[in-house]
């Protein structure tokens, strides 16, 4: 299935939305620190109910880490910086999504290392800033899924 990457994801309900998304679809969730929470945050496991232990979840101490973890694979930045839309890219099973922090977005050192096609795009209509962070890995998730005929699922 696909990787999901959190970029030092800030908002505990958020991630623990993603945790439960990313359980109920068979993506794997990398979270790379530093964190705006611990794991056994109250709100967290609130949103991600008792997904918690169905979920295949990785923790990185920095981005170096999580990148050598995820050698191979073809990642994908998420970002509002981006003029590729995701409507026109096709995607395959290990692909990597990476989603920046609720109030910054990805850095720009980070996004450096996404050029062209790997910047993808989710449209909104014309003076949007950008989507909720776990709508947005949703979304992306399931359009990836869908491409690849909901492999896994029924
Ligand atoms: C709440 S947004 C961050 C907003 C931040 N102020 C910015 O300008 O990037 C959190 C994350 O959701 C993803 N995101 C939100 N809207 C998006 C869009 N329209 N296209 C692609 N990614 C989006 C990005 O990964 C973003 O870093």
């Amino acid at each position: 299935m696909f990787n999901i990457v959190l970029y030092q994801p800030e908002i505990p309900p958020n991630t623990g939305n993603v945790i439960r998304l990313a359980a109920n679809t068979g993506c794997t969730l990398h979270l790379v620190k530093p964190l705006g929470f611990t794991l056994e945050d109250k709100q967290l496991r609130r949103a991600g109910l008792d997904y918690h232990e169905y979920a295949s979840i990785v923790v990185h101490e920095d981005w170096a880490a999580c990148r050598a973890r995820l050698t191979g694979q073809r990642l994908f930045a998420l970002t509002t910086k981006a003029s590729v839309s995701i409507g026109t890219c096709q995607f395959a099973p290990g692909d990597v999504f990476v989603f920046g922090p609720e109030t910054r977005g990805l850095p720009a050192d980070v996004l450096d290392e996404f050029p062209g096609a790997q910047r993808i795009r989710l449209p909104m209509v014309a003076g949007s800033r950008s989507l909720n962070l776990s709508n947005s890995v949703a979304v992306t998730v399931f359009e990836a899924w869908r491409q690849n005929g909901f492999g896994g699922g029924s």
